[in-house]
Order: C-alpha cells, then structure tokens, then sequence
C-alpha cells in the first residue's frame, strides 16, 4: 500500500473528494496478497482504474441497469421462496439457508443454474474463492506492507503465505472460470436457460467483434457478481433476522404492515408497496453497513483539499460507519435501529432523508450490484415477515437469551452468531409456504 492513509470521517469530505473529484479518487491500492499471489486479478472490484476495470464495470453496468433489472427478477422471487421451504424445514440453520439463498440468485440470474438444494458444486467453487477473499481481506499480510516479499520462495522460514496463497489461488481461477464454461457448453447443448451469460454471449456472436477478447471481459465481470455478491446479502440479511430478534415491536409492526398489504392468502410480490419494510431495509443498512470502511480507494495524482496536500498513491478510506451514524444526518440516536426515522407523519418514506448510499460505496466504485442487492434484500424480508415470527431462543432455564448485538470486525461485518427460534406464524402461514414454488 501507499505511505499515506487518509480517512475521511464526514460527508462533506466525503462528498467533495470521493464524489465530486471521482475521477482522481478511484483508483485502488495494489493488494499484493489479494491480487497477485492468491489470484483475484480478474475482480474488477480490485483493479486499478484504468481501461481493464472500465471495460468490465462498463460490461456489468449493461447488465444491471434499470431497463435490465426485471429480468433478474423471477430467479430474486424463487430464491426467497425457497428461503422460506428452507427456513420451515431446519429454522436452526437459518445462516447456512441465508446463504443458500444468496448464491442461487447470483448463479441463475449470471449463468442460469439451478443450484443443487446441497453440496451445489457451483456455490462450492465460490465459496472457497471467498473464504480465500475474506481470509485475505480480513487478515493482515506482511507481504501487503512489503510488496518484495511475494518475490520469497514458498520453502523460507516466513514465506507460509505463499503455500496458503497458492491453495486459494486454485479456487479463485475456478470461480470465474466454471460457471462460465457451464453456459457456454449448456449453449451448445441447446439446454441453457436464459441469463446474463446467455443474453450477452448472444450478442458478442451476432456482433462479430474480436470474440476471445470480448468473451474474456464478460467472464470476469460476471464473476465479479458473486464475489461482490454473495458474502454482503448474507452479511446484510443477518442482520435483518438479528434486528427482528432485538426488536419484537418493530417486528410486530413489520408483520401487520405486511399484511394489510398482502393479506392472508398469498406471498409477497415485487408489487407490493409496504414503506414500513422498505424503512426497514434503509434504517438496516445505515444501522449496521456491512463493510463499515467500504473498499479502499486511491487518489492518481497529486491533489490539495482545504490546504492539505494529498499525494498521488495516498489510500482514501471513505468511513461508511461514520457517515452513517451522523446524527446530523439522519437525527438522533443512530446507534439505534428506529425504521420510523424514514418516515413521514402519514407513513410514506422520506424522500427529503439522505439514503445510506454510504453502505454501498462512493463515487465511480460505488457498488454496481445495488439495485440487485436491495431487492433480494426487500423481497427476502417481506416474505420472512409474512410467514415467521423470529423469537430470542430460550436457555436451559426457558429464559429467552438477549443477543450480544455485537458484530465481528474486518472487511466484511457479520452478527456474531446468536440464539433465535424462526417459527411459522400460522398454520396458514406454512400451507402457503409449502406451495409457494407450485404456483
Ligand atoms: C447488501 C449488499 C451489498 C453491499 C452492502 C455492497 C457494498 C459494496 C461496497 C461498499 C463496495 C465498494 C465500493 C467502493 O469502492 O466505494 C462494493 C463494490 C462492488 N460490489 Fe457490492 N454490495 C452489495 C451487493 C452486491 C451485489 C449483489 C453485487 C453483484 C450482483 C455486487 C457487486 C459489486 C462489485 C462488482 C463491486 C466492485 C465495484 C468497483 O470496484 O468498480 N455487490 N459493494
């Protein structure tokens, strides 16, 4: 990493450089240990800004945009019902289910493959390239202060990382790489489903430009997807079920919400319009942001603000956290989880109130899968609320045990892990779910 770490610890700064200034701010710091030794050089989420990076998020962009994110809406829709099938048979499970969830979004709507209910090969693939991503992430390497040091060979005392750099790197080729062979060998099959591999793999032939190169570049930005996507709609969708274990009230509200809306007879759809859970959904992403420092950005070249010189090179950490938790922002007491605060008298969401964008990151990196994230997100809660009560689990006393609230630190937060009863609100309620994926 660069000499300099500047942390920017308020919106305004915030605003001014990684925003207003983006096109000097968005540079990333070089992760040796990440990219050059365990192998994420394909993640355009860890590439410099420059041409290979714009030609991938350019790729992604396409495929998330507002015209494009209804197609991704069927496979968002099974995946929460399938939660809710999940959730039903093992409720003790529920962190294993969540991310269950998470990667069958992600591998249909990218590659359209129907992931196995276990031991899905797929979602193994990636998950292993994660663990490497967040073992990676979330530890400090010598090598990352020391770039020389990726140069040691692996048998010197001191040079361990490159043995466990070298296991990962295995799982990290693999991630892009599988899926992508998948759809293309499902093609020529004639038994693909439709996707975003298979709607771009379309166009690229019909185009007739150079296809290796083309086909190279959608490769890598589809498995930004999962690497991007995944561990953060576990992480944020885990402290969905820890807040409605702290708060019962506002979980109660939740439920009644849901079902003026809905009603007794069926499940929640993309049309349904319930402000109470889209408050829900805004106040659990400021309350706890899954990756409170975000990613790290860095500056390109030499730049002054308010009379402080900032090298070219300097590390820019926009604090997500601090931002988040400004009470001149969103009102007092934000260390608490109050969904009121985006509401208006007669119920509607605010729209005069900051969004917590600053969950999602700044400028030209701002997170590309956020639309995405924030319907799983929506429809997964709505239909949680619809269907369960979650309750604090009970000691061997029967007393119900308060969770910690506490988190665990690193790159990417999770709760830490809690005791909590997830139980079908009604025998209504599971007769709806059992047939849910019928309908
Ligand atoms: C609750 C869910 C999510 C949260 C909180 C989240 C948050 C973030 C944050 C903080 C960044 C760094 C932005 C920066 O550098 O300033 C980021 C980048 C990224 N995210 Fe997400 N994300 C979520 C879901 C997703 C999903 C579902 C996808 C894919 C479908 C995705 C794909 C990406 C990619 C590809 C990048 C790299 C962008 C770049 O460097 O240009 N994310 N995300």
């Amino acid at each position: 990493m660069g000499d300099t770490v500047i942390v920017l610890n308020s919106a305004t700064a915030i605003d001014e450089l990684l925003e207003d200034r983006s096109a000097i701010y968005s540079d990333r710091p070089p992760f040796p240990m990440l990219n050059d030794l365990v192998g994420f050089t394909w993640h355009f989420a860890f590439m410099p800004y420059g041409s290979e990076w714009k030609e991938r998020r350019k790729v992604f962009m396409q495929q998330f945009q507002p015209s494009q994110v209804h197609l991704h809406r069927p496979a968002e829709l099974k995946a929460a019902r399938v939660l809710l099938q999940r959730l039903l048979e093992s409720p003790d499970k529920y962190e294993r289910h969540l991310r269950h969830m998470a990667g069958m979004v992600i591998l249909s709507t990218a590659y359209g493959i129907d992931v196995q209910p276990e031991d899905d090969p797929h979602i193994a693939i990636s998950e292993k390239a994660l663990h490497a991503m967040s073992s990676t992430g979330n530890r400090f390497f010598l090598v990352d202060s020391f770039p020389i040091l990726k140069h040691l060979p692996e048998f010197l005392p001191g040079a361990g990382f490159k043995k466990k750099a070298r296991e990962w790197a295995r799982a990290v080729t693999a991630m892009p790489k599988v899926p992508y062979e998948f759809v293309k060998r499902s093609r020529a099959a004639g038994t693909a489903n439709s996707s975003i591999a298979s709607r771009a793999l379309d166009d690229i032939e019909e185009s007739g430009d150079s296809r290796a190169e083309r086909e190279k570049i959608l490769e890598d930005a589809l498995g930004a997807c999962y690497a991007g996507g995944a561990d953060t709609t576990v992480s944020a969708l885990s402290f969905f079920v820890l807040a409605m274990t702290m708060f019962p009230d506002i979980q109660k509200k939740a439920q009644a919400a849901v079902d003026a809306v809905i009603g007794p007879s069926r499940l929640p759809d993309f049309d349904d319009s319930v402000p109470y859970v889209d408050a829900i959904m805004l106040e659990l992403l400021r309350w706890r942001p899954v990756g409170p420092l975000g990613v790290p950005h860095a500056v390109t070249i030499d730049d002054i603000y308010k009379g402080y010189h900032i090298p070219a090179g300097a590390v820019v950490v926009g604090n997500s956290w601090a931002v988040l938790h400004d009470e001149k922002i969103y009102g007092p007491n934000t260390d608490r989880f109050i969904p009121e605060r985006w509401l208006t008298e007669s119920g509607e969401i605010n729209k005069a109130m900051r969004e917590p964008n600053a969950a999602f990151g700044f400028g030209r990196r701002i997170c590309p899968g956020r639309d995405m994230a924030q319907w799983s997100l929506w429809i997964s809660a709505a239909s949680i609320l619809a269907t369960f009560n979650i309750t604090k689990g009970l000691d061997e006393n029967g007393v119900p045990v308060e969770p910690s609230g506490e988190f665990t630190s690193g790159l990417l937060c999770y709760p830490v892990p809690h005791k909590c009863d997830i139980l079908p609100r009604s025998e209504a309620a599971r007769a709806l779910i059992q047939t849910a994926l019928a309908v």
